[in-house]
């Protein structure tokens, strides 16, 4: 497969990916060449500097996985991607020590006038009174966004005998204290801070917090680090607080439009410190990320779930453990379920019996519907947009649990309700991997979900599965396996047939016509 890199990644990242695929390396590559490039390609990799537009990802008829390779994913149009069924996955580690240095860095320079010291000395100049800086010791730093480089900064502030307010809803009270940090609301950080320091994601609710309202609360004489992104901080908004003497100063490594408009207003002002978007630039970190990437890269590409989705419910490693085995049998159930469908979807219910009941199944509820809905539609089908693409069409997906379970370590029905009527799979594996359909529509079976399988219920009478038999034969085609399946109750049965060629319609036809034939299906799991 083919893969683009448009942004600098460190080489031992490319190398990884050179292993499995070709790989090419294009930077800077105006918008509309990459609209143009990106047909070819099924991975794409970027940092912060190529902008994953609508109008690249709806270009992109092979793509299947975006790589970002650092955190924020803001230059990626992540719904456009998802509804066309693309991963896009980051690398949210690699560079997190690094963005905590930078900010400690920032936080150091602006307090200690360090940038502006050092341009004087290089001038020629000698002047010590002019650089009086303020001690960290002592101080309250607000932290907006208590994530990973947000907890390493508040550490590194606590190291520093500051205190250490703290906004972020997202994150527990008790994360917060067993930090040794006091986790209050927006506004109180505003009016106790002396430093305060930016760790968000831009999002639609972060996008302008801090505008010109936001500096009318804030402690007079407040100084500001900003090494999140732009967006969250009005840089007009700042300039002027900073010219009012409300803001003390700022250390500023993002902006709202980079490379940096020579136009922002806060290259006119004196107390800043800038750097050009450096937080995740070290050594370490480039190659952290790059290789984090790579690895998530192809898996994606091999088809199999990457825990570093951004647009895919994270599953943490030891539910993956546990439901990775059965995602290729519930993805086959739905399929099979949407075979015996005859009428409009309307609801899909997922049972999971034993103990995989006690998991977050929401992955294998997923496989189901990736399975149920990729046989009737045209467009990609994945595990980013099955769930969407179900809601799209009306379909109404739920769980139901319990760890009971009768004759199987563990079990799966998949139930279906269509405007006509309802159908029932059950499954399960035998073994650690081999997949298994146990149940059709109420009949016992016991069926290796794989190939073509041709499903006829009918009469219990004799001479009906000779006559399909001899149709088949008549067609040259191989019956691999067979077996007929009962209910409790006598009077109809159900014959599943491995065939090992697709049937032609006039074929299925002859068959469905077989006095004592109840509908046939024919069912093709050489999905991909
Ligand atoms: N300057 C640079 O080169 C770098 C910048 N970054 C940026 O730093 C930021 C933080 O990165 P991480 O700590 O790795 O992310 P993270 O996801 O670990 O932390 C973000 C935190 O923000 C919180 N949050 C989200 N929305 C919020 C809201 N509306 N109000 C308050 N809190 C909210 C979340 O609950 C989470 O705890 C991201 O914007 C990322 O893009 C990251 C690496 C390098
Ligand atoms: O990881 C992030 O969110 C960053 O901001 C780093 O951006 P970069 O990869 O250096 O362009």
């Amino acid at each position: 497969m083919k893969i683009l890199v448009s942004d600098p990644v460190s080489e031992k990242g490319i190398a990884i990916l050179r292993q499995e695929h070709d790989v090419d390396v294009k930077l800077k590559l105006p918008p509309e060449e990459l609209v143009a490039l990106i047909p070819g390609y099924d991975a794409l990799v970027v940092r912060s500097e190529t902008k994953v537009t609508k109008a690249v990802i709806e270009a992109a008829d092979k793509l299947k996985v975006i790589g970002r390779a650092g955190v924020g994913v803001d230059n990626i149009d992540v719904d456009a991607a998802t509804k066309k069924g693309v991963i896009v996955l980051n690398a949210p580690e690699g560079n997190t020590m690094a963005a905590t240095e930078h900010t400690m860095a920032m936080m150091l320079s602006l307090a200690r006038n360090i940038p502006q010291a050092h341009q004087s000395v290089k001038s020629g100049e000698w002047q010590r009174g002019k650089f009086v800086g303020v001690e960290m010791r002592g101080k309250t730093l607000g932290v907006l966004g208590l994530g990973r480089i947000g907890t390493g900064v508040a550490k590194r502030a606590l190291a520093m005998e500051m205190k250490v307010l703290a906004y972020d809803p997202f994150i527990t009270a008790d994360h917060a204290r067993a930090l040794n940090i006091e986790l209050v609301e927006f506004d109180e950080v505003l009016a106790g801070a002396d430093f305060i320091t930016m760790h968000l994601p831009l999002t639609a609710d972060t996008k302008g917090l801090f505008g010109k309202e936001t500096f009318k609360k804030v402690k007079p004489g407040v100084r500001i680090v900003n090494c999140a992104r732009g967006g969250v901080i009005d840089e007009a908004a700042l300039a002027e607080a900073i010219k009012d003497g409300i803001v003390a100063g700022a250390a500023i490594d993002v902006f709202e439009k980079e490379p940096i408009d020579p136009a922002n207003p806060l290259l006119a002002v004196d107390k800043v410190v800038l750097t050009p978007h450096l937080g995740a630039s070290t050594a370490e970190a480039q190659v952290g990320v790059a290789v984090d990437v790579a690895e998530g890269i192809l898996v994606a590409l091999r088809g199999e779930p990457v825990t570093t989705a951004v647009n895919i419910a994270p599953v943490p490693a030891h539910v993956m453990t546990v439901i990775k085995p059965y995602l290729g049998v519930a993805e086959k159930m739905g399929c099979l379920a949407v075979h015996l469908a005859d009428g409009r979807i309307e609801t899909v219910e997922v049972e999971y019996n034993g103990q995989i009941s006690e998991v977050d199944t929401r992955m294998l509820t997923t496989a189901v519907l990736k399975g149920l809905l990729g046989p009737i539609l045209q467009e990609t089908v994945n595990y980013v947009n099955a769930p969407g693409v179900a809601k799209g069409r009306g379909i109404k997906a739920k769980e139901i649990k319990s760890k009971e379970t009768a004759n199987f370590a563990n079990l799966l029905t998949v139930r279906i309700r269509t405007d006509k009527g309802s159908h029932m799979v059950a499954g399960t594996l035998f073994g650690k991997e081999e997949a298994r359909i146990v149940m059709i529509d109420g009949y016992r079976v016991d069926v290796d979900p794989s190939g073509w399988l041709l499903i006829g219920p009918h009469i219990d009478k004799p001479g009906i599965i000779g006559k399909v038999g001899t149709i088949l034969g008549e067609h040259s085609i191989n019956i691999a396996g067979m077996q007929v399946g009962r209910t409790e109750t006598a009077g109809t049965s159900i014959m599943v047939m491995t065939v090992e060629a697709d049937l032609p319609t006039p074929v299925m036809l002859k068959i469905k016509a077989v006095d004592g034939i109840l509908g046939a299906k024919l069912v093709n799991f050489n999905i991909g």
